[in-house]
């Protein structure tokens, strides 16, 4: 029997998961698995090793409506069953918000579940989603230790501008301040950056994390300076569906002059906003890519767009620009959103190898580039699963 830790990261749409060896640096996992679609047409997909996984009932065909919850009880149900031969010692979970509270990551007990229960409304899409596998786990196997890891630690220690709001001093005493989010993912990312620029991965970096969730970190000496997300992930770039950052006077607008109810714009920002809203055809930037309709076409013009002012923005703050990486369902995947974001960063010194670019090779840009364009697969499983065996090795917080 392999004593392994389970990984769960339960994304807007998608619950990734993982089985790492119980060991401190264990970098490759020995299973590996997502469902995608979650909410509209949700399917697994698993390897262990090289090996794709056949997937037998009832995950082959999951009904549309099923919750993470249901999905990770599935998941664990395995490891009692077929999956006998990898033993479960902890559980180490993706969480989106930590607050002002929580650091880094942390050993999840009554009183910590009851904070993070008070953070679903900063993170309506995710926590829910997050607290629902750690329940999920309590109840099937309630002797697991579990480990909190916060998508906000990687941003924790910017400077104190950057996480300021021009409101009243009172609101950011209270934490109404930025935090960011998808630090497991750039914490992954500043990890392995050396590996591909070598000293240059201390200079100045944006890492454009563009998933169905989509942000943008600028990092100096591999730390988080400024971020696009804010005090929720609402913020910053437009997302699948999700509006972005947006001139809080239209939420004034249409709660003032159009009579909507605080719960109807909520659910309109949050989810009927973005490509989805904007092309009115799908959130998945690949249905959008593959149609003609020219409103899908300009829901992807204002994706870019947005990215490249976001891309000024953020090297500004940094005094200019090293390298430019690329991360996430979108930013891993689609050739296309690369190349006209990398475009949009040519002012900046970047210059494309489009053939590169084209084959998803890592480095993509030209002989003659001043700035580095990469494209990296991020790892956030692999970041909870260290983070948990180091949270054992201390037995218990590592705050
Ligand atoms: N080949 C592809 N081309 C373009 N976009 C893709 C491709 N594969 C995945 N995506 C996009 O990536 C998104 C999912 O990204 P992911 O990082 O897994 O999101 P999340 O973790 O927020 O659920 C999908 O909604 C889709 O838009
Ligand atoms: C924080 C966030 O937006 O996460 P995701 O990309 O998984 O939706
Ligand atoms: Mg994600």
């Amino acid at each position: 029997m392999t004593d392994v830790i389970v990984t769960a990261n339960s994304g807007s749409s998608s619950l990734k998961f993982a089985l790492y060896p119980a060991e401190a640096g264990a970098r490759k996992p020995l299973l590996r698995g997502e469902v995608t679609g979650i909410g509209s047409a949700p399917v697994l997909s698993a390897r262990m090793g090289e090996h794709a996984l056949v997937v037998t009932e009832p995950l082959n065909a999951i009904p549309a409506d099923a919750t993470h919850e249901w999905l990770i009880t599935q998941l664990l149900q395995r490891l009692r069953g077929e999956y006998v031969m990898y033993r479960p010692v902890a559980v180490g979970h993706r969480i989106v918000h930590g607050g002002p509270t929580f650091e880094g990551p942390i050993r999840i007990d009554e009183t910590v579940r009851r904070k993070l229960e008070d953070l679903v409304p900063l993170a309506p899409l995710h926590q829910p989603h997050n607290l629902a596998a750690v329940d999920a786990v309590s109840h099937i196997a309630p002797e697991l230790p579990q480990v909190a890891c916060f998508d906000t630690s990687f941003h924790h220690n910017q400077p104190r501008l950057a996480q300021l709001f021009a409101l009243p001093r009172r609101l950011s005493d209270e934490g109404v301040i930025r935090y960011g989010f998808h630090g497991l993912s750039y914490e992954h990312i500043a990890d392995v950056l050396p590996v591909y620029l070598g000293e240059r991965a201390n200079g100045r970096v944006i890492v454009a994390h563009l998933g169905n969730g989509a942000s943008m970190c600028a990092m100096n000496g591999r730390r988080s300076v400024a971020t696009t997300m804010g005090f929720t992930a609402l913020d910053g770039l437009m997302m699948g569906r999700r509006c972005g950052s947006l001139d809080a006077g239209v939420v004034l607008h249409l709660i003032e002059q159009k009579g909507m109810a605080a719960a109807d714009v909520h659910h309109m920002l949050y989810r009927e906003s973005g490509l989805l809203g904007v092309s009115g055809v799908s959130n998945d930037m690949r249905v959008l890519e593959a149609s003609s309709d020219p409103n899908a076409r300009e829901a992807i013009d204002l994706f870019c767009y947005r990215a490249i002012r976001e891309i000024g923005s953020l090297a500004a703050v940094l005094g200019g620009l090293d390298a430019l990486v690329f991360t996430a369902g979108i930013g891993e995947n689609s050739a296309g959103i690369r190349s006209r974001i990398a475009e949009g960063a040519k002012w900046l010194g970047a210059a494309l190898d489009a053939e590169a670019n084209k084959r998803g090779e890592t480095a993509f840009h030209s002989n003659d580039s001043h700035v580095a364009l990469l494209r990296i697969d991020t790892d956030e499983e692999g970041v909870i699963a260290r983070s948990v065996a180091h949270a054992l090795e201390q037995g218990g917080a590592c705050a």
